[in-house]
């Protein structure tokens, strides 16, 4: 693979997988330091890579992403970008993953959002890991063993409940979808209501969904993620920085102009201040607008 996009659909990973002479999973480890280069860690200058493989046989790449100018918590972890690439793309189950260097605490827990999270399996390709005694004969070790005792979804939630990465409709309207104002703003208003009714939101019940416009014209969305746990949720700007990342053709974020967020009114958990800060501080001329859904 030339250039290495962050989706590789089955027949591309078959290929360069037989190519090497590897399985497709031997082939997720040698595809995590092509992913780091994709990495924007402006302030620690850690790169990380994640590059996992969904059950439709498809495989997604994550890197993480830092914002200078703000507090810490606005990264992105490389793991969460890797599971917003997988919900963005409507993909249904993780199952294995390999990944530069090994999870942090954070990441543990936000992977607990994926039904049967202990049963994913992942590999931590730093040659400094220590080699695992509860590892399989392939070297991948399960979620569980690396995160026992788990807090997750069914401490809070109903057994059944539509987890992270399940199909779940929140259902949200605009009442007044489609006043007078120009076309660029509908589509974007569109498609932020499109992505707030994917919003993983069980624990608040504040979905909230955002979409930006480059200044060519590209529309990319994203949705607010939570976690059992509170504080490893991805916001929605976050979520939709994913989708500008991965499908913006590595421009600065200078280069998006617009910018829709839309969420409940009396939301007790509301996206607006935050992701204004956010927005602002990565592209400041960038035009910021909310609506409200019921
Ligand atoms: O599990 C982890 C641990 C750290 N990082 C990132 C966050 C930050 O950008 C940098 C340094 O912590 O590495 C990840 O992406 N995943
Ligand atoms: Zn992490």
């Amino acid at each position: 693979m030339d250039k290495p996009s962050f989706i590789i659909s089955p027949e591309e990973a078959e290929s360069a997988a037989n190519q090497l002479g590897v399985s497709v999973l031997q082939l997720l480890p040698s595809l995590v330091n092509p992913a780091k280069s994709f990495a924007r860690p402006p302030i620690s200058k850690f790169h990380v890579g994640a590059v996992g493989i969904g059950s439709s046989g498809r495989i997604f790449l994550g890197v993480n992403v830092e914002f200078p100018g703000l507090p810490l918590h606005h990264s992105i972890h490389a793991e969460q970008f890797l599971v917003t690439n997988l919900t963005l793309n409507g993909e249904r189950h993780l199952r294995n993953f390999a990944v530069s260097a090994a999870p942090c605490g954070h990441c543990r827990q936000f992977l607990q959002e994926i039904r049967d999270a202990s049963e994913i399996r992942l590999i931590i390709t730093d040659p400094n890991a220590t080699a695992d005694p509860d590892a399989d004969s392939d070297g991948f070790l399960r979620l569980g063993s690396i995160l026992p005792h788990r807090f997750g979804p069914e401490d809070l939630l109903e057994k059944d409940f539509p987890l992270i990465l399940e199909h779940h409709d929140n259902n949200l309207t605009i009442s007044d979808l489609d006043p007078i104002c120009n076309g660029n703003t509908v589509e974007l208003k569109r498609t932020a209501l499109a992505a707030a009714n994917r919003s993983y939101a069980p624990y608040s019940l504040c979905p909230s969904g955002v979409a930006l416009v480059d200044c060519d014209g590209k529309v990319y969305r994203g949705w607010y993620m939570e976690s059992a746990a509170y504080n490893p949720s991805l916001g929605p700007v976050q979520a939709a920085l994913v989708d500008y990342i991965a499908n913006g053709g590595g421009g600065s974020y200078e280069r998006i102009v617009g910018a829709v967020l839309v969420e409940k009114e009396d939301a007790v958990v509301r996206q607006e201040h935050t992701a204004r800060l956010l927005i602002q501080m990565i592209s400041p001329k960038c035009d910021f607008s909310v609506y409200h859904c019921h």
